[in-house]
């Protein structure tokens, strides 16, 4: 092993490595480049250029020896259980370009001398417990694009100083001691002085006072701002009637509010903790939300989006129909479902229930579904890379493998489909939807053969017979991977008017021997092996029999075993094409 291979060994030994992801990092091996998460530079192989190690539940500290990697261009750590500080030695990685940490457990301070390395386009330090002032140097970062700090302990004033003057409240959200004109909270003491003084270093040391001075200005300018607010807004309550005013108002509850105030009747239930705000709070919010807000609406009912405190997104699913009758048995099999957390499912937060209305709470997914990627214009064109639509359908197969063999009782989805896959900012996938089939089309019909899903993507005996089994999500599943293979919807107009569906389409060109045909036009650096291997798997998933059709685990041991990934492509790489 080369300098690198040994460091990587002794970052290695620092981590708590409970689920074997890093067993095939050995000392005896010739090269460190084939190991997990690792990829060296093409021109030089022994060069560590990416550390790639997501979601691998790795605890443990974070080696010092990381600095040693000069060439590490891209330290990928998030979603696992690290604790310890950020050690200071990240600093002398100076070809850095994006720095992944969120989600873990780091503590202390962000590293003073972070300003070292010049090439940094992503920092994203998000939900650590990270306390301590924001250092001025990550102001010299001028080539930061990225930044993002959210739900951590810091606090004092935000610098204005270089690039941190660039970034606004998504960076810095979440930090409820931090203050400054990013996030338009003033820091002062209650005779209006600032807490602190702008920050600067010694060799900004001369324009202390004339920035001081500044910030006076900009402080007394924006008293006087809110002072005028207040004035308008008492005229405002005084002079104009009070039901013009709620006239101005789209309001999504306004049905609740003839009967009875819904702030007063409504029953806001947080699946495990997951939501920290009030009844009141939501309710607020929805008489705000409009036509615009809608996001889409399904079989079930219209989504919204929908902000709240710290600028945080929600998405709303009011469910339609009748909400008569007792909730109890509704809301304890949401409970259950809203405890079921993995990954690769979207996790549902709360239900709020109002006299004429019930809504089901989650996180909003601003990247929007599959669907949407696939088949809307996507400017940046970045699932139309091989390598993620084949990590969207590892992660896929994950989530679903999850609800149908590590449930209890198992779940069957019923509808399974690309909009039913949504995308975080990493094009990682998260099945929604789940359970919902059962509880509502039941509920609505009383009877259990109720056909819940989409056609195009329906079994043909869950068609013929209405009952839903593992095997018809599996031929779903199926038809989603035709669907990323191929880039089009499972009832595209050009075969359905040849009385195809995607699964007969793909069968008749497989036949001719026009895997060229097959694959999406738009997809870039598409590798034919892998190509061969997931139209081999969609095959057995859409067998007209469903005792033929592989399990969920088996499908994901397919798409585990047999596929090769290529490594993910990061955002300053955009313009190479996977
Ligand atoms: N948490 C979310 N974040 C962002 N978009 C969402 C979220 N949940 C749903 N959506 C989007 O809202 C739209 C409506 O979703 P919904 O699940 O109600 O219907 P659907 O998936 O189109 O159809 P179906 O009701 O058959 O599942 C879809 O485009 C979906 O991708």
């Amino acid at each position: 092993l080369t300098k690198d291979g040994l460091t990587l060994l002794e970052i290695k030994s620092a981590l708590k490595d409970t689920t074997n992801a890093l067993s095939n990092w050995q000392e005896s091996d010739e090269t460190h480049c084939n190991w997990t998460g690792i990829y060296c530079h093409p021109g030089d192989e022994q060069r560590v250029r990416i550390i790639n190690l997501p979601y691998l539940q790795l605890g443990g500290i974070l080696s010092p020896s990381i600095g040693k990697l000069s060439g590490l261009q891209r330290l990928a750590l998030h979603h696992n259980n690290l604790h310890g500080t950020i050690p200071k030695e990240l600093t002398d990685c100076s070809d850095l370009r994006a720095l992944y940490l969120r989600g873990n457990f780091f503590r202390g301070c962000i590293p003073s001398n972070i300003g070292n390395i010049p090439y940094l386009n992503i920092l994203d330090l998000s939900s650590n417990s990270l306390k301590g002032a924001i250092p001025c140097s990550i102001g010299h970062l001028s080539q930061l694009q990225i930044l993002n700090l959210t739900i951590n302990s810091l606090s004092g004033e935000i610098p204005e100083y270089g690039v941190l003057s660039n970034f606004g409240i998504y960076s810095f959200e979440g930090n409820p001691g931090l203050c400054g004109r990013q996030i338009e909270k003033p820091c002062r003491t209650s005779l209006g002085f600032p807490v602190v003084l702008p920050h600067a270093e010694s060799d900004q040391a001369a324009g202390k006072s004339s920035h001081f001075m500044t910030i006076m200005l900009i402080y007394a300018i924006a008293i006087m701002c809110v002072a005028l607010v207040m004035v308008f807004a008492y005229l405002w309550t005084r002079l104009i009637p009070k039901n013009e005013q709620a006239a101005k108002r789209h309001t999504v509850v306004k049905k609740q509010k003839k009967q009875v105030h819904p702030r007063t009747s409504a029953k806001l239930i947080a699946f495990h903790g997951d939501l920290p705000y009030t009844s009141s709070e939501i309710v607020e919010k929805l008489e705000y939300l409009d036509e615009a807000d809608i996001v889409g609406s399904g079989g079930y009912g219209t989504v919204y989006c929908m902000r709240i405190r710290y600028n945080r997104l929600l998405a709303v699913k009011q469910i339609d129909g009748s909400c008569e009758g007792s909730d109890q048995v509704f809301e304890r099999e949401l409970e259950v479902l809203g405890s079921i957390k993995h990954r690769n499912l979207v996790n549902m937060r709360g239900y709020l229930r109002l006299p004429s209305s019930r809504l089901l709470i989650y996180t909003y997914f601003p990247m929007g579904s599959v669907d949407d990627l696939l088949h809307e214009e996507d400017q940046q064109g970045r699932v139309h890379r091989w390598g993620d639509r084949l990590r969207i359908a590892l992660g896929s197969a994950r989530g679903l493998a999850y609800l149908h063999h590590e449930c209890n009782p198992k779940i069957v989805h019923r509808n399974i489909k690309s909009s039913n896959v949504l995308l975080d900012e990493c094009l990682e996938p998260y099945i929604s939807d789940f359970g919902l089939a059962d509880l509502l089309v039941d509920e609505k019909a009383h009877v259990t053969t109720v056909v819940a899903g989409t056609f195009g993507y329906l079994a043909p005996e869950y068609l013929q017979s209405g009952r839903a089994t593992e095997k018809s999500d599996v031929y779903s599943f199926g038809v989603l991977l035709l669907e990323l293979v191929t880039g089009k919807r499972p009832t595209d107009p050009s075969f359905v008017k040849r009385g195809l569906n995607v699964v007969g389409w793909v069968n008749t060109l497989m036949r001719d021997n026009r895997l060229e045909d097959v694959v999406d036009k738009r997809c870039r650096k598409v590798d034919p092996e892998t190509v061969e291997v997931i139209l081999e798997l969609a095959a057995r998933c859409t067998d007209g029999n469903a005792d033929d059709r592989p399990s969920m685990n088996q499908v994901l041991q397919s798409l585990e075993q047999d596929v090769k990934y290529p490594p993910p492509i990061l955002f300053y790489e955009s313009e190479f094409d996977y």
